[in-house]
């Protein structure tokens, strides 16, 4: 996603695809896409856990992975198919070579943060994307580059 908004904003030339022929939708990646909004309230939601935890059982030892995504994976090709539809932008791009070390695909499974953390993920990838760009097209440099 910041490759697809440096591409749109006009500081990279063109965006990288890591490999087409992986078996998936369209030959590009999948991956949990999710938007840092939350992400955010997943880790608070979390941290709320640990407490009610500590507070029971007067202990904070241990430890719980518990996996934060939207269960929905999302391809490279479609990610940048949404940006562009969402925001009117173009977002040139090329196929190369598989990146290594990738897999095809990889979503998560978010039964036990909802069950634990009363957390599920609820803004969609065209949100990711609108937001995304508001802040990239205000902030071409970043926070902290004039
Ligand atoms: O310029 C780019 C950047 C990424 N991708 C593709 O976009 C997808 C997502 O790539 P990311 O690097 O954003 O995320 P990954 O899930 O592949 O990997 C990242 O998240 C992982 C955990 O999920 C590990 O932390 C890993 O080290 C970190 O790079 C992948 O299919 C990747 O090949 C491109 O095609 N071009």
């Amino acid at each position: 996603m910041p490759y697809i908004s440096q591409v749109a904003v006009g500081k990279l030339e063109k965006l990288s695809i890591f490999g087409n022929d992986y078996p998936t939708v369209d030959g590009t990646g999948v991956r949990d896409f999710i938007h840092v909004t939350d992400l955010a309230a997943g880790h608070v939601a979390a941290l709320n856990y640990l407490q009610q935890q500590v507070n029971v059982q007067q202990s904070s030892v241990g430890f719980l992975p518990i996996n934060l995504g939207t269960g929905t994976g999302t391809s490279v090709l479609e990610l940048v198919n949404a940006f562009t539809d969402i925001t009117g932008q173009r977002v040139p791009y090329q196929f190369v070579a598989r990146r290594a070390g990738d897999i095809a695909s990889c979503y998560a499974s978010a039964d036990k943060a909802k069950a634990l953390l009363g957390w599920h993920a609820k803004l969609s990838v065209a949100e990711m994307c609108a937001d995304t760009w508001r802040w990239q097209s205000q902030n071409p440099n970043g926070y902290y580059v004039s």
